[in-house]
């Protein structure tokens, strides 16, 4: 695998790559050059994508020099023969950008004021990192128009109106079909509320020296993507080989209700795939017979049950568990809560999911029960954070949940993304609305959990997450998105990595 650069895996803010920009522009490099260099690798990646010269491009030009880039590239398309239509509904725009605009207009471009109809696909040259106060009124209409359009829009850094940072529409925001990111990922483009907006995410590279990230950003910079290389440098492989079960890490997975049976059969089919050494599945006493037979290799207990069908009692004096799972399926009662204090105050390794979460959410006081130096992972969706900690999962609201609780998170939903206690994070770029889906949690669970096992918590979270996104982006790509049931993820799971790590594996046996 070849290794990536700095400038695959960094994540910045706005104030942060207008700093590197600014170094790069100090040491000499023109903006107009830049420019030139930027958008000139846009549109040689537009001419690839879309190669039909009948289509008409609209090219929506703000006033910044993300309406310069766009600028760029309508000249381009147009030399290359393409239809082009320009709109530039702004009075003032920067010295560069009405250049362009002026050298278009030599060259013959129509340049509308008004809506102009009849284009077939619209590049968002609006606004890109210099956005930073809310859209007035007619920027709004502009914005609605575009979308309302029905063409498919592609957004050139940013869709126009997403805050950079946090990726809130300030105000509006155009709905694309796909990004082209500059350069750097953007840290808006990774959060949850970004997700109706920017469409399928590509990252144009230009080549900015890694000495430049690193002066700004520093060697090892906090917020990371999450790569398939760190993924898989995160797995528990290649396995050691004095292994044996014990060593290979023990799972107790707490999980399962009369109500939800599949939860816990779920969970464990996942865990299972993650290569754990011993598995116990404690079950309420009537899931026990359907557990053994779908996961002969548990070692499954068969828990008292309340008159509700959750577990009421863990009848389990040893701690002799590398991790514990809680969670899926559990259930929200009394004795939930009494199971989950007993687990907290022990220091292993914990991982605590779906109703557990609840319950945890119900009475915040039982964090304190956690010993300051036992690892605990927590998989909230954008709800169950909320629940938790009051806001919605923002940069800023999960690491300071994460540092308050001393908490590996993962923050589920579109672009994932993995948050540690001493504010590092990890965010999977383009993981696939396949997965909003019941169930699905619960494998990611059983994953995390049997990974927890074997491995570090910050190298599980990152693992299973990656894992679990991969593997059902690639049932979707077979199957469409229809097909990525959580059985089918968990069945799926050990085959797709096997063929992911293919060439490893060829590796490793040769060597
Ligand atoms: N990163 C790089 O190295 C490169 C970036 N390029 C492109 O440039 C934009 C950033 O350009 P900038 O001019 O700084 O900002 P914008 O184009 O996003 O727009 C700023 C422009 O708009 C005004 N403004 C801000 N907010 C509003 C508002 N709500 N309503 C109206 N006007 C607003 C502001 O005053 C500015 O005049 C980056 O995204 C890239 O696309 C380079 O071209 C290549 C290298
Ligand atoms: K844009």
């Amino acid at each position: 695998m070849a290794a990536l650069s700095l400038a695959d895996r960094v994540v910045v803010t706005a104030e942060q790559m207008q700093a590197i920009e600014s170094r790069l522009f100090a040491a000499g490099m023109p903006v107009a050059a830049l420019m030139e260099k930027v958008a000139g690798l846009l549109s040689q990646r537009l001419q690839m994508a879309y190669p039909d010269r009948t289509q008409r491009w609209g090219i929506w030009v703000g006033p910044g020099h993300n309406g310069g880039d766009a600028l760029v590239v309508a000249r381009e398309l147009h030399l290359q023969g393409y239809p082009v239509q320009i709109w530039h509904p702004f009075e003032r725009r920067k010295p560069l950008t009405e250049a362009h605009l002026q050298f278009a207009q030599h060259l013959g471009i129509s340049i509308a004021c008004d809506y102009p109809e009849h284009c077939d696909r619209w590049l968002d040259g609006g606004f890109g990192f210099g956005l930073n106060r809310p859209l007035n009124e007619a920027t709004q209409t502009a914005i609605a128009q575009l979308n309302d359009s029905g063409k498919p829009i592609l957004s050139i850094d940013l869709p126009s109106g997403l805050d950079t940072d946090s990726g809130e529409p300030l105000g509006a925001a155009i709905r694309a079909e796909r990004t082209y990111c500059l350069g750097l990922w953007k840290q808006g483009l990774l959060q949850l509320v970004a997700a109706p907006w920017h469409g399928e995410l590509e990252r144009v590279d230009f080549g900015i020296a890694e000495a430049d990230i690193v002066a700004v950003l520093g060697p090892v910079p906090d917020r990371q993507i999450l790569t398939d290389e760190a993924a898989i440098a995160a797995l528990p492989l290649p396995i050691a080989a004095d292994a044996h079960k014990y060593r290979r890490g023990q799972l107790l997975l707490i999980a399962g209700s009369q109500r939800y049976r599949g939860a816990a059969l779920l969970a464990a089919l996942a865990a299972r795939s993650s290569g754990v050494g011993m598995m116990t599945l404690a079950v309420p006493a009537s899931l026990s017979a359907i557990a053994i037979a779908q996961v002969p290799e548990a070692l499954v207990v068969a828990c008292p049950e309340t008159e509700t069908g959750e577990i009421a009692e863990l009848p389990i004096d040893r701690d002799r568990y590398n991790a514990i799972a809680i969670g899926p399926g559990v259930g929200t009662g009394p004795t939930i809560r009494t199971i989950l204090h007993r687990v907290l105050q022990q220091s292993t390794p914990f991982l605590i999911d779906a109703d557990a979460l609840t319950v945890l959410a119900q009475h915040p006081e039982d964090w304190a029960l956690r010993p300051a130096e036992a690892r605990t992972v927590i998989t909230p969706h954008a709800g169950e954070f909320q629940r938790l900690f009051g806001s919605a999962p923002t940069p800023a609201s999960l690491s300071s949940a994460a540092s308050e609780r001393s908490l590996i998170l993962v923050r589920k939903g579109p672009s994932p993304t993995v948050v540690t206690p001493v504010g590092a994070s990890w965010a999977l770029v383009d993981s696939t609305p396949a997965l909003a889906r019941g169930g699905r949690g619960d494998v990611l669970t059983g994953l995390l959990g049997g990974l927890l096992a074997q491995t570090d918590a910050v190298s599980a979270a990152i693992a299973a997450t990656w894992w679990h996104s991969r593997t059902a982006q690639a049932i979707a790509q077979k199957q469409t998105a229809l097909g990525v049931t959580p059985t089918e993820l968990a069945a799926q799971l050990t085959p797709w990595l096997g063929q992911r790590l293919q060439s490893e594996i060829a590796q490793y046996l040769a060597s």
